[in-house]
């Protein structure tokens, strides 16, 4: 019988990473058992010094045994923000109500199977108890109505990317619906060019592509003067179109993650205009949620100003008074009132804080119009700093 060497390496690298997963699945059980003790006894989730002892631990034990130090302090900081993150979901889920009945959560979201909101809606869940029911839509409007009529519990949508900026259509809809973000996920993005057959760039002659992935991914497209462009509902849509093609012409853009559950090939990756190309999506239900003290919360409203010079400075310096963080300031116009300007509001902080809780108060009496959006757990999980390392 003759060996194999690479096939015998290969089958005991295969078994190395089968007991790595087992080991990650088990120490995430553990995480589990530390939140629901910090339930019991009302302790914050995160420990940074805990963490900081951590890592130095590991960084020191791992050059031992000619571990980089860049890698292990990776690796493990990966590992504690999924802890923190599954840990921050079950205090949460201590607190609130599931939405879904029968522990199903339904949730809405744009595209099918492999869209990009696909993959956001499966990870943002898999951090909760219950089975998934991923409802794909063909519209941000349907995904809001969907959950409007209780036909779902969730509806995520993406609402900004590090390349395009703000989606303004999912910007405009919050303001005429009574639903809550209840919560937030950043999804990294990693365009690609995708085609039925194995092909090449230069024969392609027509690209199907939703108008977010297009325009994240101008600069490399600045190159395909003459090919027919056509524009799909969701990146999901754009894989369906080009599946049955047989000629290596047609191309769609959109995630590798999301090709590879079509078959479909990769002819060209890392697309954006921007190489750390994220999006954040929010996840939005019919009841409000409360976050629970031990959680970072983010919170969002929706306010118009009154005409007056002055009128927004005023509003942003009651928010420094009462020493609130905004972290994004975003306008559109208000529908059916030309000129006038609907400022969205994120800031760092609960709504039940009382400089947040003032500051609020105080908007609403010197605003036309202000409506909170919601109030929710952050998704930055910002790793601990590392002041003892040697
Ligand atoms: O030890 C804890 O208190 C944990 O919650 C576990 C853990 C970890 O995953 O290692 C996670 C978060 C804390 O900041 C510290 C450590």
């Amino acid at each position: 019988m003759t060996t194999n060497p690479l096939s015998d390496i290969r089958t005991q690298i295969s078994q190395l990473d089968s007991e790595l997963l087992t080991i990650l699945s088990k120490r995430r059980m553990l995480a589990k058992s530390v939140a629901e003790q910090k339930i019991e006894n009302n302790k914050p989730i995160r420990d940074l010094q805990r963490e900081e002892q951590m890592l130095v631990d590991l960084i020191n034990r791992g050059k031992d045994m000619q571990l980089d130090a860049y890698f292990v302090k990776q690796v493990f900081q990966t590992i504690i923000e999924d802890s923190v993150l599954h840990q921050q979901a079950l205090l949460q889920q201590h607190l609130n109500l599931p939405a879904g009945e029968n522990g199903v959560n339904r949730v809405a979201y744009l595209g099918s199977h492999g869209s990009y909101s696909n993959l956001a809606c499966h990870r943002y869940f898999s951090r909760f108890p219950g089975q998934l029911k991923a409802m794909g839509c063909s519209s941000f409007l349907e995904i809001i109505e969907k959950v409007e009529h209780k036909h779902a519990d969730y509806g995520i949508l993406p609402i900004e990317n590090t390349s395009s900026g703000s989606i303004n259509d999912v910007y405009d809809l919050l303001q005429h619906t009574d639903l809550s973000i209840v919560g937030e996920i950043t999804q990294p993005i990693n365009h690609c060019m995708v085609s039925a057959v194995p092909t090449s760039m230069d024969k392609i002659t027509k690209l199907y592509a939703h108008p977010q992935v297009y325009a994240q991914c101008s600069h490399f497209l600045a190159q395909f003067d003459g090919v027919e462009i056509e524009h799909c509902e969701a990146s999901s849509a754009a894989f369906e179109a080009i599946q049955n093609d047989t000629t290596g012409t047609v191309a769609a853009l959109g995630s590798g993650e999301g090709a590879r559950l079509y078959g479909l090939n990769i002819i060209a990756e890392a697309l954006a205009n921007q190489k750390k190309n994220y999006s954040r999506f929010i996840v939005l239900a019919n009841q409000a949620i409360s976050v629970a003290p031990q959680v970072p919360a983010k919170s969002t409203w929706i306010m118009s100003t009154e005409q007056k010079p002055g009128a927004l400075v005023d509003a942003l310096l009651i928010l420094k008074s009462h020493n609130v963080n905004m972290c994004k300031l975003e306008s559109r116009p208000i529908t059916g009132n030309p000129w006038e300007e609907m400022f969205y509001v994120d800031v760092e902080g609960n709504i039940r804080d009382n400089n947040l809780e003032n500051a609020i108060e105080e908007l609403r009496a010197s605003t036309r119009f202000l409506k909170v959006l919601g109030c929710y757990p952050t998704e930055d999980v910002p790793p601990a700093k590392l002041t003892l390392e040697s």
